[in-house]
């Protein structure tokens, strides 16, 4: 089974209470949205590995430890996960950016694809799958399938709010993945809507409502 690390850093936490507050203007929910991902991309990589290495400072030698031939990638779903990759990117430069263009049927709550794009060299890549809200998790479970159709074999998912019924889809479908999220709200509303969670989270990034 798939562990589920909740980031519970005070500063992530704050932030998300901005964040979900209505209140909060476009600008302002894309910038916390964006500190946060880059809280959480500290959180997420706790455990990689180090390398040592030797280092001249201006006044002797002294051992040094680098992160060394990781090869990550970012595969946000479109179009919230955009709104975190920015932040991740600034802790993990080298990393590439996949993209999958998901939206959630509002009726069947269904996920329909409409793009893809991802680096050739996906298989190779640590790939960390980035979505804001997991509430159904049709849309987390219909990304991680088609990474792992193509090859993919190391995946993480990191998730802003999930909702306890999308944990439970994600762990039962894809039992190997470990997910990351800031908080684990109480429940789905009839619509599908994470309660109390933050609304609709690409509509507060790109203001289209
Ligand atoms: O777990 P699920 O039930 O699948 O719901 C979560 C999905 O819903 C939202 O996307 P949405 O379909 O609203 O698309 P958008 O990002 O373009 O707004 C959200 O960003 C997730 O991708
Ligand atoms: O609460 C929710 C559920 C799905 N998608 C969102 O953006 N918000
Ligand atoms: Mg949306």
């Amino acid at each position: 089974m798939g562990k589920v690390f909740i980031c519970d850093h005070p500063l992530i936490q704050h932030k998300l209470t901005f964040i979900r507050d209505v209140n909060t203007k476009t600008k302002d929910f894309r910038d916390y949205v964006d500190e946060v991902a880059t809280l959480m991309a500290y959180e997420i990589t706790r455990n990689i590995p180090l390398e040592k290495v030797k280092v001249r400072t201006p006044v002797s030698d002294a051992d040094g430890k680098i992160i060394s031939g990781r090869m990550l990638g970012l595969i946000p779903i479109l179009r919230a996960g955009l709104g975190m990759v920015d932040g991740i990117l600034k802790l993990l430069p080298a990393a590439k950016v996949g993209h999958i263009g998901l939206y959630r049927d509002p009726e069947t709550l269904q996920p329909v694809e409409y793009y893809v794009k991802l680096p050739t060299d996906v298989t190779e890549r640590e790939l960390i799958v980035i979505d804001p809200m997991l509430a159904t998790g049709g849309s987390a479970n219909a990304s991680i399938q088609l990474l792992k159709e193509r090859g993919c074999n190391q995946i993480k998912l990191m998730c802003l709010i999930a909702a306890p019924e999308g944990v439970k889809a994600v762990q039962e479908e894809h039992p190997d993945i470990d997910i990351y999220v800031a908080a684990i709200d109480d429940r789905l509303d009839e619509h599908g809507y994470i309660i109390p969670g933050l609304g609709d989270a690409g509509d507060r990034l790109f203001g289209t409502k």
